[in-house]
């Protein structure tokens, strides 16, 4: 008999979720974890980021106070209580993940690298366990280019950018993606120069291009340097314990830290797949869309190091927890499962937010919807947004020409609040009059959506036509 029921390899947002299901069910789980309980998204990700983010966004509204008729003085940043800010938030979120927790679920917590030595079996801390299942869930690093010089300059990573004991004078930051801004936004409100170096033509270059003229214009605003559509030739100690960065046009970026933001790579090294017949692609373990391996059926994948049916990783706390339950029920209930993106949320946490739900327009007509309808909806027509002296921002839907919903794309305050109704919509493929025709709180940022929505009705609701018709009507008895 195997030692274990389900064998869990990562202790982060994926393999704990899977974890709590399985010895709930009173199976026998071993969770193996070689680092923090929690992993990235408690510890290096989502929490330390939305927690500097927060600290951040209260400097800026005190800047922003005069606007309103609030004279405050300019807000000083004290580093190491913010710093203490992001550590209680780890802190007070730890216990849903702490081992306690897991043991008193049932589960065996090993605190050990674990790799495989058989298609059954996992060795950890020298000792070998088998299974009858396992869960691959071991997550993703932060990718380090190959920059000439880089090994001649300290380097931040997100596993190192929330430890600083004092705030950067000039932060370099490599990448314009998700870490990138965020982390450009949350030091330049506390007060750090930051320049953000982009290979690609433009920052945050997935999204759509007109709501990303809008995150643009404020995080210049603000005084962030871009640099997009920049080749970074090589880095060099600046010889004051900082660093240059010598673009290809000859331009040299004098900083004090650097922080790599070029994206992730899963964390496969030292898993040792061969042992247990694994396969893996650059991306991640190859899973069908059920995350089940393709060459060991004993083992599933989930979280940022699953790569299902060549489409890659989406690194995404919710797409940790979406997996999870896509692998309880193909791997503890035997019941079809099938990952399917067509309704995915993400959401660049700066301010304001930058949310994505579905296709953008170019992600619809790349997957070969030729004919589109494009509905647009500016924040400066939301009463809410204009009361809030916050009218920067656009909601731009994207539909099939008959009006069902493909993509959402919306910039402004807390977007990503909104990116649940989209989901919804595309998720359960309801019509558009479902959204246009929805009785929404007055006044908020959603009306936008609905306004959006409305769009797609309102030339037929006014054609001449309907004027027509109206007439006539008006006048029957
Ligand atoms: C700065 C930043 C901000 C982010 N913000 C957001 C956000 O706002 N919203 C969002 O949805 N996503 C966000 N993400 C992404 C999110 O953090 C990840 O998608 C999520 O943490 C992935 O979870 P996971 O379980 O797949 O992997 P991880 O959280 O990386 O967990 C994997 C665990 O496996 C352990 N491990 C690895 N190998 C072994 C081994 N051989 N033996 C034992 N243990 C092992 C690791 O120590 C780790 O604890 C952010 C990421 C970063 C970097
Ligand atoms: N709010 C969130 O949900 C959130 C926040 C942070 C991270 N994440 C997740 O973590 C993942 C990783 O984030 P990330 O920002 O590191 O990756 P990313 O893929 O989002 O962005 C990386 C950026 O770096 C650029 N780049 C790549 N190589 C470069 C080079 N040599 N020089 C200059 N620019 C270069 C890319 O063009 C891209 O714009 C994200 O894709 C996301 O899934 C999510």
């Amino acid at each position: 008999m195997a030692d274990y029921d389900v064998a869990i390899i990562g202790a982060g947002a994926a393999g704990l979720s899977v974890a709590a299901f399985a010895a709930q069910l009173g199976l026998r789980v071993a969770l193996f974890e070689r680092g923090r309980m929690g992993g990235d998204c408690l510890n290096h990700g989502c929490v330390p980021s939305k927690a500097l983010l927060a600290a951040a966004h209260r400097a800026q509204e005190a800047r922003a106070a005069g606007r309103f008729g609030i004279r405050l003085p300019p807000p000083e940043i004290d580093w190491a209580a913010v710093r203490a800010h992001v550590r209680g938030a780890i802190a007070r979120i730890a216990p849903n993940d702490s081992e306690e927790r897991f043991r008193a679920l049932g589960a065996e917590v090993i605190r050990a690298s674990a790799h495989f030595v058989a298609p059954d079996a996992i060795e950890a801390g020298a000792r070998r366990y088998t299974f009858r299942r396992a869960v691959i869930a071991a997550g993703s690093a932060p990718a380090v280019p190959a920059i000439p010089g880089l090994a001649e300059v300290p380097y931040l990573t997100n596993e190192t950018v929330f430890e600083l004991e004092d705030p950067p004078g000039h932060l370099i930051i490599l990448g314009g993606g998700a870490v990138g801004l965020e982390m450009a936004q949350a030091h330049a409100r506390l007060g750090c120069l930051v320049t953000v170096i982009e290979a690609a033509p433009s920052i945050a270059p997935r999204e759509d291009p007109e709501l990303v003229e809008g995150l643009r214009r404020t995080l210049k605003a603000e005084g962030i340097a871009l640099r997009e559509g920049a080749a970074l030739r090589r880095v060099e100690p600046d010889g004051a314990g900082g660093l240059a960065a010598v673009l290809a046009d000859g331009s040299r970026i004098v900083g004090t830290h650097l922080l790599l933001a070029v994206g992730r790579a899963p964390r496969l090294a030292g898993l040792d797949l061969p042992a247990a017949g694994i396969q893996a692609t650059r991306q991640g373990i190859a899973t069908d869309l059920a995350l089940r391996s393709v060459s060991n059926r004993r083992v599933w994948a989930a979280g940022d190091i699953a790569d299902p049916q060549g489409l890659g990783p989406r690194a995404f706390t919710h797409v940790a927890a979406c997996h999870a339950a896509i692998v309880a029920r193909s791997m503890l209930f035997r019941l079809p499962a099938r990952l399917d993106y067509a309704a995915l949320p993400r959401v660049i946490h700066t301010d304001p937010e930058l949310a994505q739900v579905g296709l953008t327009e170019a992600e619809a007509r790349a997957a070969g919807h030729a004919a589109l309808g494009i509905l647009r909806w500016p924040l400066s027509e939301n009463d809410r947004a204009v009361a809030e002296g916050r009218p920067e921002g656009l909601v731009k839907l994207v539909t099939t020409p008959r009006g069902r919903l493909l993509g959402a794309s919306v910039l402004a305050p807390r977007a990503g609040d909104m990116a649940g109704l989209f989901g919804l919509m595309i998720g359960r493929r309801l019509p558009l009059s479902a959204l246009a025709g929805l009785v929404l709180p007055y006044p908020t940022l959603a009306e936008g959506a609905k306004r959006a929505a409305g769009e797609f009705f309102l030339p037929r609701l006014l054609s001449p036509a309907m004027k027509r018709l109206a007439d006539l009507l008006i006048r029957l008895p």
